[in-house]
């Protein structure tokens, strides 16, 4: 096998939907070159029928070898089908049968698995394959001929067949890519472990909510959280003990937060909750029972005597600081909670503001 196309067998190795796809169509193939057993033996047409029986076979060792991860063999042996049959359909009842558009339909397949400059190379050949053979059709007369009226039902099915698998590939395509590209987005938004949106994307959405308000939120409050002693959970339990932990309290925090909350994993365990249309009294309700919710969560099942708490720091967005401002100062109200003892919420207050992040109001 040449370089070029192991490297693009190997390439297509990492697109597992690609041979579901491929596999699909050999299925297709089979069914079509089925139907037109049936038809060429109506037509009287014995060698065209036969030629169906020995592609039916072609297509389901294509299939076996799929099966097998034996993609090289599997692509060639469905090129050569193809090719041949496309010819042979064209050669013995004439270019009107429309068996050449089969061969179109290699152009969406040799550019999704190949390399571009391989997929180009193949493509000019095929479009010297189908001039040769529209050519040679201008010279010689089909060496089986059918009639007129037999002629133009065969040339419908083949446009009707070409037609629908182009539309139900181009759908298979068009499904294929947008869930590649939402699975991409929430790779980029999330955090692997909770679920819960990452540190980044917590920034942007709390950055585009204060622009659409203009910088002016009213009742913007933010709670930041930290699990205590999560340190000796990971010491004397494991990492992945750790990691349950942090599952858990995640997916408690996601039932609490409202429709209109961003939740998210700040840190390694630390967690964020953005509430937007909060004042400060509902805030420490909010937090408050956050707190009591973890307290008595019930971990029997992880790890029976587990005890775990946090600490929750809340401020409130004021509208001429910035949104980083905001979390020092919740950040700040934290720590306060871990120094009094830990398993506490803690308020920050305004006075806490740094004056050298207040943004300056235009004048
Ligand atoms: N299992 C697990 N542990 C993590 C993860 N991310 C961070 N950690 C651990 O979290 C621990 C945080 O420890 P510290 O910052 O000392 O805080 P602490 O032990 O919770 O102490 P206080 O915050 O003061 O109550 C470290 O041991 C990190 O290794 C994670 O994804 N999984």
């Amino acid at each position: 096998m040449p370089d070029n196309n192991k490297a693009d067998i190997h390439r297509s190795e990492q697109r597992p939907e690609f041979w579901d796809l491929s596999m699909r169509c050999c299925q297709l193939a089979a069914t079509v070159d089925i139907c037109f057993f049936a038809i060429f033996l109506w037509l009287g047409s014995p060698i065209l029928a036969w030629i169906n029986v020995i592609s039916v076979g072609m297509y389901a060792y294509a299939y076996r070898a799929f099966r097998q991860r034996r993609n090289y063999l599997a692509v060639m042996l469905i090129r050569i089908e193809v090719l041949v049959h496309a010819a042979l359909g064209v050669v013995l009842i004439g270019w009107d049968s429309g068996f050449h558009y089969f061969l179109l339909m290699f152009i969406p397949a040799l550019f999704a698995s190949m390399h571009l400059r391989s997929a180009w190379i193949l493509a000019i050949c095929l479009w010297a394959y189908y001039v040769g053979l529209y050519v040679l059709m201008t010279f010689i007369d089909p060496l089986q001929p059918v009639s007129d009226i037999a002629l133009l039902y065969v040339n419908i099915f083949n446009f009707t067949v070409v037609f629908l698998m182009f539309a139900y590939l181009t759908m298979y395509y068009v499904v294929t890519v947008t869930r590649a590209h939402r699975r991409l987005a929430r790779m980029a938004t999330t955090d692997p472990l909770t679920g819960l949106f990452n540190r980044r994307h917590m920034v942007e959405l709390t950055e585009k909510l204060l622009a659409r308000e203009q910088r002016q939120p009213r009742n913007l409050a933010l709670m930041l959280m930290d699990l205590d002693h999560f340190k000796d959970i990971n010491d004397q339990y494991g990492h992945e003990l750790g990691d349950r932990v942090l599952e858990r309290v995640a997916d408690l925090l996601r039932k609490q937060g409202r429709e209109q909350d961003f939740v998210g994993r700040w840190g390694g365990e630390e967690f964020l909750v953005v509430l937007p249309e909060t004042d400060p009294v509902q805030a420490r309700t909010a937090a408050e029972r956050i707190r009591a919710a973890v307290e008595t969560l019930d971990w029997t099942d992880v790890q029976p005597g587990l005890k775990v708490t946090l600490c929750v720091g809340i401020s409130q967005l004021n509208e001429l600081e910035t949104f980083s401002s905001a979390i020092a100062r919740a950040d700040g109200a934290l720590y306060r909670g871990k120094a009094h003892g830990r398993n506490r919420v803690e308020q920050a207050e305004l006075e806490d503001l740094d004056p050298m992040v207040v943004e300056q109001p235009a004048s």
